[in-house]
């Protein structure tokens, strides 16, 4: 039986750095973020879905969505927020099954679903253990406006969109602080990397 792995944290609290690392290890890792950019592409439903509900002026002119103008208006209002994840994340999970079951006919004994929202969509139940990456509020914000050039004001929105870390502590199996360096990360992960091993055998 393989060990499914749920990987999550808050925005900018280091989840692709942490599933980076564990590729290295040689272990599979099904990103939701990147699925989400996928399920919106010219011509799926979602697509459609979005073009609908949001109007053409959420459009580029090349066709794809504008995902800057989007996020303008979906961390700022949560009725706007809900509507899109009503969209979006329904195929956003059936994709991830699937990528998540094919590495399990494959043989993999973990498999890792990274997925920023688990506990905001209640997605618990997909997953046999929970991995948190932690950083504090500061670090958190920090780090968000410096990667997205955000202003203050625009990263603290998304950082409220979400719950709060600090609620999500509580509800994991696993946490990794990642307010350090990447070493000191990567020497966390590798711990847990060696007690899931040692479970399996
Ligand atoms: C609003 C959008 C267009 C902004 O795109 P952008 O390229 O700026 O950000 P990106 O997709 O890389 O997301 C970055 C991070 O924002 C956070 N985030 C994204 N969507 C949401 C949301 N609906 N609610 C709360 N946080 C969110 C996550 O932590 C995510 O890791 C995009 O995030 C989106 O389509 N969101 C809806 C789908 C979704 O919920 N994705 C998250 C995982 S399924
Ligand atoms: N330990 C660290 N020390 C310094 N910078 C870090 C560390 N971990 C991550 N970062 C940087 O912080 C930013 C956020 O990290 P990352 O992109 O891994 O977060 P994420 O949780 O995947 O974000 P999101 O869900 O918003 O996409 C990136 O610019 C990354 O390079």
């Amino acid at each position: 039986m393989a060990l499914v792995v749920g990987l999550t944290g808050g925005i900018a609290s280091g989840k692709s750095t942490v599933s980076a690392m564990l590729r290295e290890q040689g272990i599979p890792v099904v990103d939701a973020d990147v699925i989400a950019r996928e399920v919106v592409e010219p011509g799926k439903p979602a697509y459609r879905g979005i073009a609908a509900a949001f109007g053409e002026d959420i459009l580029l002119p090349g066709g794809g969505i504008d995902r800057a103008k989007l996020g303008g208006i979906i961390f700022h209002d949560a009725g706007k927020r809900q509507e899109l994840n009503s969209i979006v994340h329904p195929a956003v999970r059936a994709e991830m099954l699937a990528q998540k079951e094919a590495y399990i006919r494959e043989g993999r004994g973990i498999v890792v679903l990274d997925i920023p929202l688990l506990f905001e969509s209640k997605l618990e139940y997909l997953a046999d253990r929970i991995l948190l990456v932690y950083v504090d509020e500061e670090t958190q914000l920090q780090r968000l406006m410096q990667r997205n050039r955000l202003s203050e004001e625009e990263a603290k929105a998304r950082i409220a969109s979400q719950m709060p870390l600090a609620q999500k502590i509580v509800m994991a199996d696993h946490v990794i602080n990642n307010n350090g360096p990447l070493m000191d990360t990567k020497a966390q992960l590798l711990r847990i990397l060696e007690d899931w091993q040692q479970e399996k055998e």
